[in-house]
């Protein structure tokens, strides 16, 4: 007998070692690695992964049955099944949390399972079909014997099996027309219609020329067969009238198709280099390092079509905020059909019928955000991630893992190169490059040799002096220059770190969140004050609770607020905004850009999302209105973070002939980010910034572990975390820096009081065994409520 070993969905350290069952009988040829099963579990029963199977024989002892599948076929390959080992380890989180996670969303939750057969299978198993070409398998109750043979035919392929969401995700059907006639009918038919019915001789046209084809009552309409036509024909009985699924398309409009462009040298040699790598199979990585508007897509996309070209297949990786309909319009006029999305904005639904495209082999290019890199895509040949610097990258809860590096592990596995592309590399990834881990492949100029924009600092203090606009005097003129011109403008609010709160302006008041530390942000659409950690939801108030006074105001302005300010200034100009207000709706986003893209507003402002990507010609100006709210945060990364952002908004501008200018409004001209932002020089910031890293060991010359800490009782978690400090710099070597524990910058958060404690190490051979300690210890304890969690390499230290 047969035995699978299962990790089961209870998410514990005890339970992070797979548990052995038994394979009923009938299924032995059926079970496979990758496939999700139920089992009883103590006096539940719960879904489990197979990850292995082995023989009875070297088990004694009672083992208990799977008591039912989940999925006929395997929906985690092979590679992803060690990737999710490799995974747990490194992001000190449960085996199970891994395997989910490589799931599209739709599929971990509920889902039913319909089997669609032919009309000659659904003839020759009548006990399974009963004489239809689609049922539902989870209604029927099978016995393992038909299970069995289910199995047998979904394995031959001569079944498909179709995962439909049960609540949100219905099917979509079509509408569509099949013939009943041969073609010696359909002629019989023609002599007697009349030359006058040109929609029914169209019809019969078509139906001849393809008897066996189904048509969808869309392509019909289209082709000028109209609804009556069609009536007459079912009437007449020509055609059947059927329905058909139609695969959900995310992508909501057609592209042309488009052309491999002549590269400049730097592009060739970029090109060449990758491309050699993917030739050899090598698993190498490369730093692009390219200034804006350099053509890093251009590279990216005739890497891809060689790597399809030897028959392998491309994972390109873009972050949320810039899988732009842009980007995504680029890849799709380039490889076409063949190119699936990833995209959190995309129902469950489209990202199930992406994620099963994929899974078939059928695509073979893959476009998407951070989660894309868990896509089911086998043999791959090149993995790109663009914008390689950017924080969406690094996924904030369990599992925490750094898609970086998850690209790089699959890129050993399959024997293929990854190029990290970014104006403004992380110095993490440079300082690699430095050290010759990476290859460093470098851009230096725009294309066509177009000069980088004109960059100025508007200082807010002097200009508050006289000024109390949101627009500095210069970057209003600009605006106002521009729109004389008719070029276009975007205007940035950054919003890292800044929100929007009222205060009382007699007593100085701030509402506060009562059950975390936090002020309430105001949300002018709902009229509520908003705390953005817990939810928690008030009126806004209209007196000051504390003093009585009517002078309670708000503070801070919003991008809804701009838009105002903006329109009142410029009452002529068209302005488009672009937030998580407006962008809300499906297609929304996409309808701003393309809107602005043909020049049907002279002003796109927004938030973070209009700083990155975006390609117009007509951009001569950026204003960034708040160039420092980033850096007040006590992070060691928000000089580096507003560098980046600074550099990346300002190369929005003059992409194409003409020359570009940029304002950045800051209280803070001095500083060196935004200096150097000012004149665009990465590598000078590159090496002020090493400078101040190294004097304060943080990394990329320090490797950094955060363990955090909560519970309902501050006095509990200090206490704690004490402990565990102590324990740490008991148990490592005196070279590892244990900093604290320290209550986080905002303790309180849901009424849980959260401390922190930072590692700083460079090598520390028991340090793997000293954080699984603590995790074991933690769980065991249960500690009257503490919860503990391990953050490799975090991204703040907040
Ligand atoms: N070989 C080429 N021939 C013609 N045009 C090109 C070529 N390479 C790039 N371009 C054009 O140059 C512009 C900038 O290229 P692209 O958008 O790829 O830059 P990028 O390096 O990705 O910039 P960013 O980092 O700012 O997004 C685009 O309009 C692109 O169409
Ligand atoms: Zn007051
Ligand atoms: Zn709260």
């Amino acid at each position: 007998m047969q035995v699978a070993q299962i990790i089961v969905d209870v998410p514990t350290r005890q339970t992070n070692n797979p548990y052995s069952y038994l394979i009923p009988e009938n299924l032995e040829e059926q079970i496979q690695p990758g496939m999700r099963v139920q089992v009883p579990f103590g006096r539940r029963r719960v879904t489990g992964f197979v990850i292995g199977l082995s023989d009875k024989t070297s088990f004694d002892g009672k083992l208990k049955k799977i008591s039912s599948l989940v999925d006929l076929s395997p929906v985690i390959t092979p590679e992803l099944l060690k990737l999710s080992e490799w995974m747990a380890d490194k992001t000190f989180s449960f085996k199970i949390s891994c395997l989910q996670t490589m799931l599209p969303g739709g599929m971990r939750t509920k889902f039913k399972k319909k089997l669609l057969a032919t009309d000659q299978i659904r003839d020759t198993y009548p006990a399974i079909f009963h004489g239809q070409n689609e049922i539902d398998y989870d209604r029927q109750k099978f016995n393992n014997k038909t299970i069995a043979e289910i199995l047998a035919l979904r394995k031959s392929n001569q079944i498909k099996v179709h995962y439909e969401l049960s609540s949100h995700a219905k099917p979509i059907l079509s509408r569509a027309y099949k013939s009943k006639l041969n073609q010696q009918q359909i002629d019989h038919v023609l002599i007697d219609v009349q030359k006058r019915a040109v929609g029914q001789r169209r019809l019969l046209k078509m139906l001849y020329e393809q008897p066996s084809q189904t048509f969808l009552q869309s392509k019909l309409l289209h082709e000028g067969v109209g609804r009556q036509v069609l009536d007459t024909a079912v009437k007449q009985g020509w055609v059947t009238e059927t329905q058909v699924r139609r695969i959900r398309n995310p992508f909501l409009q057609p592209v042309s198709r488009s052309y491999p462009l002549d590269l400049n040298e730097d592009q060739q040699t970029a090109v060449n280099r990758i491309n050699n790598a993917i030739g050899k199979q090598t698993d190498t990585t490369f730093l692009l390092e390219g200034v804006t508007g350099s053509g890093k897509t251009e590279v990216y996309l005739q890497a891809m079509a060689h790597a399809l070209s030897i028959g392998k297949t491309a994972l390109m990786l873009v972050p949320e905020i810039t899988l732009t309909p842009q980007i995504v319009g680029r890849i799709r006029s380039r490889f076409g059909d063949q190119v699936a999305m990833l995209h959190s904005a995309m129902s469950s639904g489209e990202r199930y019928d992406e994620w099963q495209r994929i899974n078939s082999g059928q695509a073979k290019v893959v476009v998407g955000v951070r989660s894309a890199i868990f896509a089911p895509l086998k043999n791959i040949g090149l993995i790109i991630m663009d914008e390689e610097h950017d924080s969406s990258y690094k996924q904030s809860d369990t599992p925490r893992y750094q898609t970086r590096d998850v690209a790089k592990w699959r890129a050993v596995y399959n024997h293929c190169p990854v190029v990290l592309g970014s104006a403004t590399p992380s110095l993490e990834s440079r300082a690699r490059a430095m050290k010759g881990v990476y290859q460093l492949i470098m851009l230096p100029h725009r294309f066509n040799n177009h000069a980088l924009p004109h960059v100025s600092i508007v200082d807010m203090k002097d200009e508050m002096a006289h000024n109390r606009h949101i627009l500095s005097k210069r970057l209003s003129n600009l605006i106002t220059d521009r729109l004389e011109k008719h070029e276009q403008i975007i205007l940035l609010l950054n919003r890292r770190g800044y929100s929007s709160f009222i205060m009382c302006r007699d007593c100085g008041y701030v509402p506060q969140c009562p059950n975390c530390d936090i002020s309430l942000t105001m949300h002018k659409d709902t009229h509520t004050l908003n705390c953005h950690l817990c939810g928690h939801k008030e009126p806004i108030p209209t007196v000051c609770p504390k003093c009585h006074s009517k002078r309670i105001r708000h503070y801070g302005i919003g991008s809804q607020q701009l838009e105002e300010q903006v329109k009142d200034l410029f009452p002529t100009a068209r302005v488009l905004r672009m937030d998580v207000d407006t962008t809300r709706k499906k297609g929304s986003h996409e309808a701003i850009i393309n809107k602005f893209g043909a020049h049907k507003a002279d002003i796109l402002l927004g938030t973070q999302m209009i700083a990155k990507g975006l390609d117009f010609p007509e951009v001569t100006l950026v204003g960034v209105l708040n160039a420092d709210s980033a850096l007040q945060f006590p992070d060691f990364r928000s000089s580096e973070r507003t560098f980046q952002l600074l550099t990346q908004v300002s190369g929005r501008s003059g992409r194409a002939d003409k020359q570009g200018e940029v304002v950045i409004q800051t209280f803070n001209p001095d500083h060196y980010a935004i200096q150097l932002a000012k004149t665009q020089d990465y590598e000078k910031f590159y090496h002020t910034e090493m400078r101040i890293r190294h004097l304060g060991k943080y990394p990329p010359y320090y490797f950094t572990i955060k363990i955090t800490g909560s519970s309902p009782s501050e006095k509990q978690t200090a206490y704690e975390m004490h402990q565990i400090a102590g324990f740490l710099r008991r148990y490592l070597t005196n070279k590892a820096i244990v900093l604290g524990p320290t209550p986080k910058t905002i303790t309180r958060v849901n009424n849980r009081y959260f401390y922190q404690i930072i590692i700083k190490y460079r090598q520390e051979p028991k340090l793997k065994a000293a954080l699984d300690d603590v995790l074991v210890k933690s769980q065991t304890k249960q500690q009257g409520g503490l919860l503990i969690s391990i953050d490799n390499e975090p991204l703040d230290f907040m």
